[in-house]
């Protein structure tokens, strides 16, 4: 399976971190050459880099490029700039567990390289930001394997958001199993809701599949019920932010209400989860931080004239959390896990 295109690079030599700019999809393909920690902190935050497995990659390549900026000469200092970086960068954005873990893991790698020089720690930091990249590629084939064994030629699914290759290393993880699908001959048709506010499923998702050659209809979120209601739909795919030890999943605002629509219809509801994703520190959902963000997102972007009064108020949390009973499977790199989450959860981790 072909990367469709690749979200986040690093250019060591230029000490760049190329992103591609996503809130300038679909209209314009730009990239972002940054070079400080404040732009990688703002391209998180403003998701122009977005999708959990695309921020833990961005996050490992940014924490690094701080790091190589460091003029420390004994580990100590080097450890020292090294969190600095690390905590700035964590505070971008608070649910994706990604970023989390990919910078945990670059700190771990640290943790391993004691002995060695400045020079050398500054290399094994680019290695571990370079393997979870590859890893990350890995992971989304997998999925994509996975996920393709439970759809059939001719098959309609529907995805909320964006959880393709622009969120990941190139592959997708709610989208890789449509892309596999389409490798092996097969013709997956796909619903995509717009997902507002920020409308990655318009914007993101929309492009992507249409990009591929995928069968790609648009809806509103509030026309998801009906197109399941009328049949149209064999199979929900979506992405993830961070799942709890039970299986509870966060994921972009309006996930849960698709998850019930679901049930309510009796449509398979299926979370893709690269176990970087999965938090077992998280026993529920009620653990997960969920972000809130401008109001503005609401009523200023999108719309020439102002499409609320001046004054109203807003609540715009960007994720919600469904509940693991509405989940009819989590598509992992180590397969396709089904309830009791917490039992098949705590295997693949035993596993590791
Ligand atoms: C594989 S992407 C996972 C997840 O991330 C997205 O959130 P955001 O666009 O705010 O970064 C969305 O929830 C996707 O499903």
């Amino acid at each position: 399976m072909k990367a469709l295109i690749q979200p986040v690079r690093l250019d060591d030599e230029k000490s760049e971190l190329i992103v591609l700019d996503q809130t300038l999809l679909p209209g314009k393909v730009e990239y972002l050459h940054l070079t400080t920690q404040e732009s990688i902190w703002e391209a998180i935050y403003k998701l122009q880099v977005r999708g959990a497995p695309a921020i833990g990659i961005a996050a490992g390549y940014g924490v690094y490029l701080g790091a190589k900026a460091s003029a420390a000469t004994t580990y100590e200092e080097f450890v020292a700039d090294f969190n600095q970086s690390k905590d700035y960068l964590a505070s971008s954005r608070p649910t994706a567990v990604n970023l989390f873990w990919a910078l945990d893991r670059m700190a771990k790698r640290l943790e391993t390289e004691k002995d060695q020089s400045v020079p050398e720690l500054k290399a094994a930091l680019l290695q571990e930001a370079n393997q979870i990249l590859a890893d990350d590629e890995t992971v989304c084939q997998r999925i994509g394997e996975y996920g393709a064994e439970l759809l059939a030629d001719g098959m309609t699914i529907l995805t909320h958001c964006n959880a393709g290759a622009i969120a990941t290393s190139g592959f997708g993880t709610a989208l890789a199993p449509v892309y596999v699908a389409q490798d092996k001959g097969l013709t997956i048709s796909v619903y995509a809701d717009e997902t507002r506010p920020l409308l990655q499923g318009a914007r993101l998702t929309a492009w992507e599949l249409v990009e591929s050659g995928i069968d790609t209809t648009l809806i509103c979120d509030n026309m998801a019920s009906i197109v399941m209601k009328e049949g149209k739909i064999d199979a929900i795919f979506v992405g993830c932010d961070r799942v709890a030890l039970n299986g509870d999943t966060a994921n972009k605002i309006g996930t849960s209400g698709v998850a019930i629509l679901a049930k309510h219809y009796g449509i398979p509801f299926y979370v893709c989860a690269p176990m970087s994703t999965i938090d077992i520190e998280c026993k529920t959902g009620d653990d997960i931080q969920i972000e809130e963000r401008p109001g503005a997102e609401i009523t200023d972007m999108w719309y020439e004239t102002p499409m609320a009064p001046a004054g109203v108020k807003t609540y715009n949390p960007a994720f919600d959390v469904t509940d693991h009973r509405l989940i009819t499977g989590i598509i992992t790199e180590k397969g396709i896990l089904k309830p009791n989450y917490e039992e098949s959860i705590s295997n693949i981790f035993a596993l590791v």
